[in-house]
């Protein structure tokens, strides 16, 4: 395990816990702290997995300083739980990896994503998640690594509508808790978890994902989790601004990632640039970065027309199409 501050190697190394996250979990001795500098050329070289849990903001940086010491005769599997978009480029991961190491290792790349907070992962609750990348033997060794009796894994073939998954159910998180925080109860909290898989499924249609991928675990079962826990932290983000506190205060004192709050960012831009009809999305964007008022924001979209429930806009798929050529995976 990689960390950037010398305490926590020397804690870990010292006691197999984690003063920072999960401190009570005790890690077994067998885990070895390294840090605080990216680990050495040579370590890599011994290393047959690497397992990304790094923020999304933060990935470009880590990776453009790793890709000079992974030797492309001897990759490891390269495995990503971020969830989440880049602000500013409005990448996926995906891109992120193509951009810093080149389209070899992004089409190699393996995702995993799913209902699965890590809290309970630790102590073997019974978890699913899902596990995809564009080279299926990739996904397979993944697979075989990970599934064990409390964790199930399941390969899934989209790897771009599983990252598209994991990134916009934290938004609807967000939308989720500050319904909470407001007061509303079940029926509103119902509303917006459904109303949100139709927009995720929307999104991921326009972008070129499979829309069935939004009905697996990453998708309708990462947003139910995330939507109804206050574990989350994008849904106590909400919560809390539902309740009235500022953004500003929230993210000063919230002491780990809630990826939505950046993600909202690159699906607002997502949503501009497909022309898709996402009226919650639009409306956390909103709150967050315009200062709507989020009783407001309840107000205009209960207001909104009568529509039909369920259109999915045509599968043009541009910025998958994009994102493929990018990778060299454009057979068309
Ligand atoms: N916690 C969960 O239950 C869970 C489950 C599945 C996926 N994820 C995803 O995993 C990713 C990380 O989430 P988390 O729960 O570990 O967040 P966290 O807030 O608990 O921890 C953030 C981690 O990122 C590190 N970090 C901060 N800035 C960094 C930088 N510039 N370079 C490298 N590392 C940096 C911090 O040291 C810390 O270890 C997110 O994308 C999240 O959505 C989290
Ligand atoms: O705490 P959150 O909102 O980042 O959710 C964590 C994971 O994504 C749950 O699957």
């Amino acid at each position: 395990m990689w960390a950037r501050d010398e305490s926590i190697v020397t804690h870990f190394n010292k006691y197999h816990r984690n003063p920072m996250y999960l401190r009570d979990h005790q890690f077994p001795p067998n885990i070895t702290a390294v840090g605080p500098d990216l680990p050495s050329k040579e370590l890599i070289d011994t290393m047959d997995v690497l397992l990304f849990a790094i923020p999304t903001q933060f990935l470009r940086e880590n990776l453009t300083s790793l890709h000079p010491r992974l030797d492309r005769h001897k990759m490891p599997l390269m495995i990503f739980v971020n969830k989440g978009i880049e602000v500013g480029t409005h990448a996926l991961t995906l891109e992120i990896i193509a951009d810093t190491c080149g389209p070899e290792v992004a089409r190699a790349a393996t995702f995993i994503s799913g209902p699965s907070f890590a809290k309970e992962i630790v102590e073997r609750q019974p978890t699913s998640v899902s596990v995809a990348s564009f080279n299926e033997s990739e996904a397979n060794k993944a697979t075989i690594l990970f599934h064990q009796p409390h964790f199930r894994c399941y390969t899934g073939v989209d790897p771009i509508g599983i990252e598209l998954s994991g990134a916009l159910k934290n938004v609807y998180a967000i939308a989720a808790g500050m319904s909470d925080g407001l007061g509303f109860e079940n029926n509103t909290r119902a509303m917006i978890i459904t109303r949100g898989l139709a927009e995720m499924t929307c999104i991921g249609t326009a972008y070129g994902a499979s829309p069935l991928t939004f009905l697996g675990l990453a998708g309708v079962g990462d947003l139910f989790l995330t939507c109804s826990s206050s574990n989350s932290r994008n849904y106590t983000v909400g919560h809390r601004l539902g309740r009235g506190e500022s953004l500003d205060t929230i993210m000063k004192t919230l002491g780990s990632v809630a990826e939505g709050v950046s993600t909202t960012k690159g699906v607002k831009t997502i949503i501009d640039e497909l022309g898709v009809n996402a009226p919650i999305a639009n409306s956390i964007y909103d709150v967050l970065y315009n200062g709507k008022e989020t009783r407001t924001a309840v107000r205009e979209l209960m207001e909104l027309p009568p529509s039909k429930e369920l259109e999915l806009p045509p599968t043009a798929g541009g910025p998958a199409r994009k994102l493929l050529r990018k990778l060299g995976l454009d057979i068309s």
